[in-house]
């Protein structure tokens, strides 16, 4: 339990039953926490010019505190809202402030949203439109009040209701403005009775500068998602009217239907320049031109929109949900990882009792053993095979092995042979090297052969690369080139060795695995088989080397066939004939039967007795799975391929498609997560080109003031809170919450305390988000072109 910690200070005017600005964290600063029991003199902005003439108080007040960002504090009026219903309502059905004090009228929801629809051409627009003509024309800020309502400068005290504002949210930062953002955020320093001066001054001139100001009927002027990005936008809004028709016009208007796509079209290129390309993808949903327009969205994206996880996806408790959406599932995560882990194995040399290999074989080094050495070889812990990259079931020294060791004779094959892992100087890419020992290569017509292979791709296949000759193990070698894939088993080493026992999820204690098979894992094998031996037998060729150990098992339920081309090399034979080809596509077909028949009965031997091993399949298995077997070990006939095979599995082959597109969706979210958590990372890059660089050190833009103060600060408040104990908090959780937040640029308000405890300043996410924005970065920090390929640019 972290405290949640409310300081001690007084607004005059403002509703006693708001929540204070740092509600939404429970954390503390360090510096907050030694604080809790004296008054902190809240530093609030206070325009330099403006407020300094109306507010004595305020820069007194200053006096004693670090230079902060001027701002002018803008109070809802209890009175001007009165009568206004409350946009909670209108988007959540409901205001969880309205027994707190709400101040807004809670009717009914259609009231609220006809009102909606009424304010949005209410008066924001004249306000923001006559001060912009202004301003474009003079360069400078024409309305004495412009520089107080600036989004910089509403930087504190009032804290309003969660309302989604849009006109009041947007800030009017001119030219002039921008200037008054870069030169800092001069001061922020508030006392409590200058509050209400400096409030009641800027409550006068609220509009859309003003981002947490109910201000003078815009607050409901237009949808929550325009405002949603770019707080420098000073055109008009989306819903907004001429000013001119404004007053007529809004009261007319029907309450309209809440789009959430509706800004789109507001960022349509006018003059038909270069969109972003996704009309393409909107053209299919039959939106036809005006589709195509409003997939010209201008710069930036709205990459703050960002989307909940899809409800197909767990539920799970809201504190764990930020840390699990934003972060591969940890499974997914430990398995990739090994994965890549095994790319990167390596062994030592053999002077440090590692394998004796070539350094080099043809265009390829770095060989790993895929197998454990024979027994004759040198083992145990200077061999270096990094563990977990071999199975230990995998022919173990002293293990019975069950597929045999390196260099021993292949069950397959008849040669001895050696898998290696090993990379490619052509494209640092890793392969399998399998190598088979003493072969004598009769005829280079064979190995041309290999080319053919090389042409196949298909998903159920581990691809052929190349094969080649060589002398440099000391012997006459031929090396056959597949795609790597990491961690693979094969169809025997699951299905027909026994595995150890394994602890049992409830109870912990150590239990035997189940061996038998599911029906549905044979179903999929059978359908991915089916359909890689398709594609072989339409190219003219043939498998043959339909065996439990040389279908690689990728992933769960994921084979593909492996050492494809050998015995077309081997078994080359010049004077073979032309009917050759389809006795070896038959044997596919039987030796497909053999393999599911010896996965239902998971050993090689029920192959002895086939009958008494159908029997035994008959009473686990499906009738249907026990006649596509026998239909494959029937005699060849001219009904007997693999296309008829398809059409038996048809309805199996629709499950299967099924799972694939489920997983599929699984996959996608896991990529939409990591889209998400790269935004984070863009962030805190961010925060390390600003936060405190030396070479800056004396550099009176980079004084510890305005903008770099704050987002010092807000650093300090996400990574180094403390608990009440003043322990460090290691918590996840809030630290992407807080960057979250600071991202969308919220207008929630944070309490920020200086290291010294002398000040608080009261920001909104939105203000440390303009701080840390590119605007400030390109300016200062690095040259433009670096800036435009990190993030996008800020303005329009
Ligand atoms: N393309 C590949 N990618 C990743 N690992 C592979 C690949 N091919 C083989 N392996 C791994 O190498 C190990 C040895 O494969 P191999 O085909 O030699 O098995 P085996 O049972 O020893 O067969 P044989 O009796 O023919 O020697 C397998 O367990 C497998 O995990």
């Amino acid at each position: 339990m972290y405290q949640h910690h409310h300081h001690s200070y007084t607004q005059p005017g403002h509703q006693p039953s708001q929540a204070p600005p740092s509600s939404s964290s429970p954390y503390l600063q360090s510096s907050q926490r030694t604080r809790l029991s004296s008054a902190i003199p809240i530093v609030a902005p206070s325009s330099a010019s403006s407020n300094a003439a109306t507010s004595p108080t305020a820069s007194s007040s200053t006096a004693n505190s670090t230079s902060l960002a001027s701002s002018s504090v803008i109070q809802a009026s209890a009175n001007a809202s009165e009568k206004k219903p409350c946009r909670n309502v209108a988007i959540y059905g409901r205001c969880k402030y309205e027994s707190e004090g709400c101040p807004f009228d809670h009717g009914s929801t259609s009231i609220s949203s006809a009102a909606a629809g009424k304010g949005a051409s209410l008066s924001s627009p004249v306000t923001s439109s006559v001060s912009k003509a202004k301003t474009s024309s003079t360069g400078t800020p024409s309305s004495p009040l412009k520089g107080a309502l600036s989004a910089r400068n509403a930087a504190a005290a009032v804290f309003v209701p969660k309302v989604a504002s849009s006109a009041t949210q947007r800030s009017t930062v001119d030219d002039a403005a921008e200037k008054s953002l870069l030169s800092g955020m001069g001061e922020m320093a508030l006392n409590p009775p200058t509050f209400a001066s400096s409030s009641a001054s800027a409550l006068a001139a609220s509009g859309r500068g003003t981002p947490t100001s109910f201000g003078t009927g815009t607050a409901y002027e237009s949808d929550g998602m325009s405002n949603a990005f770019d707080p420098t936008y000073t055109g008009p809004l989306p819903g907004q009217q001429d000013p001119g028709h404004s007053g007529s016009q809004g009261i007319l208007q029907p309450a309209r239907h809440f789009n959430p796509y509706e800004h789109m079209a507001d960022y349509v290129d006018p003059g038909g320049g270069p969109g972003l390309g996704l009309g393409g993808g909107l053209e299919y949903y039959g939106g036809g031109a005006v589709a195509t327009a409003a997939a010209k969205v201008r710069q930036p994206l709205q990459y703050h929109l960002y989307a909940p996880p899809l409800p197909h996806v767990s539920n799970l408790h809201p504190h764990h949900l930020s840390a699990h959406a934003f972060f591969l599932d940890p499974n997914q995560r430990d398995e990739l990882q090994r994965k890549q882990e095994a790319m990167h194995a390596s062994v030592p040399p053999p002077e440090l009792g590692g394998p004796n290999l070539p350094e080099e074989l043809h265009v390829y080094h770095s060989l790993v053993p895929l197998e454990h050495p024979g027994a004759g070889a040198p083992s145990g812990p200077g061999m270096g095979l990094p563990a977990g990259l071999i199975d230990p079931r995998m022919g173990a020294p002293g293990a019975n092995g069950a597929t045999g060791a390196s260099g021993d004779p292949s069950k397959v094959f008849g040669y001895r042979s050696h898998s290696y892992k090993a990379i490619c100087t052509l494209d640092g890419k890793r392969y399998v090297l399998r190598r088979l020992e003493g072969f004598r290569l009769q005829h280079e017509t064979a190995i041309g052969l290999v080319e053919r292979w090389r042409r196949i791709r298909h998903p159920s296949i581990v691809s052929v690369r190349e094969a080649f000759t060589t002398r440099a193990f000391g012997d006459q070698s031929i090396v056959f080139v597949y795609d790597y894939h990491p961690l693979s088993t094969t169809l025997y080493a699951e299905h027909m060795t026994p595995k150890p026992p394994q602890p049992d999820r409830r109870t912990g204690r150590l239990q035997a695995v189940q061996m038998q098979t599911p029906e549905k894992v044979l179903w999929s094998y059978l359908c991915q088989l089916t359909s890689v031996l398709r594609c072989i037998h339409a190219s003219g060729m043939a498998a043959r080397c339909i065996e439990p150990s040389k279908i690689l098992r990728t992933g769960k339920n994921r084979v593909r066939l492996n050492c494809c081309s050998i015995f077309d090399v081997i078994a080359y034979d010049p004077r073979a004939p032309a009917s050759a080809m389809q006795t070896y596509q038959d044997e596919d077909l039987v030796n497909l039967g053999k393999l599911i028949l010896s996965l239902c009965c998971n050993s090689m031997t029920s192959l002895q007795n086939i009958p008494k091993s159908l029997e035994t399949i008959g009473r686990t298995y499906s009738a249907d799975l026990k006649n596509v077997i026998l239909w494959l070990l029937n005699k060849p006939s001219s009904s007997k391929n693999v296309d008829e095979l398809g059409r038996l599995l048809s309805t199996r082959v629709s499950d299967e498609l099924d799972s694939a597109l489920n997983y599929n969706d699984l996959l996608e979210n896991s990529l939409m997560r990591e889209l998400e958590n790269g935004r984070l990372v863009r962030l805190l890059c961010k925060f390390g080109f600003i936060n405190e660089r030396p070479e800056f050190d004396h550099d009176p833009r980079w004084a510890e003031t305005g903008d770099r103060y704050i987002i010092k600060l807000f650093r300090d408040y996400v990574f180094h809170a403390v608990d009440e104990a003043g322990r460090p908090v290691v918590d996840l959780s809030h630290i992407l919450t807080n960057l979250n937040k600071l991202d969308a640029g919220v207008d929630e308000k944070i309490m920020l305390t200086s290291r010294d405890e002398q000040s608080c300043l009261v920001v909104s996410y939105r203000e440390v988000s303009l701080g840390s924005s590119g605007s400030l970065l390109q300016q200062i920090l690095i040259p433009r072109d670096s800036f435009d390929s990190f993030s996008p640019p800020p303005h329009p």
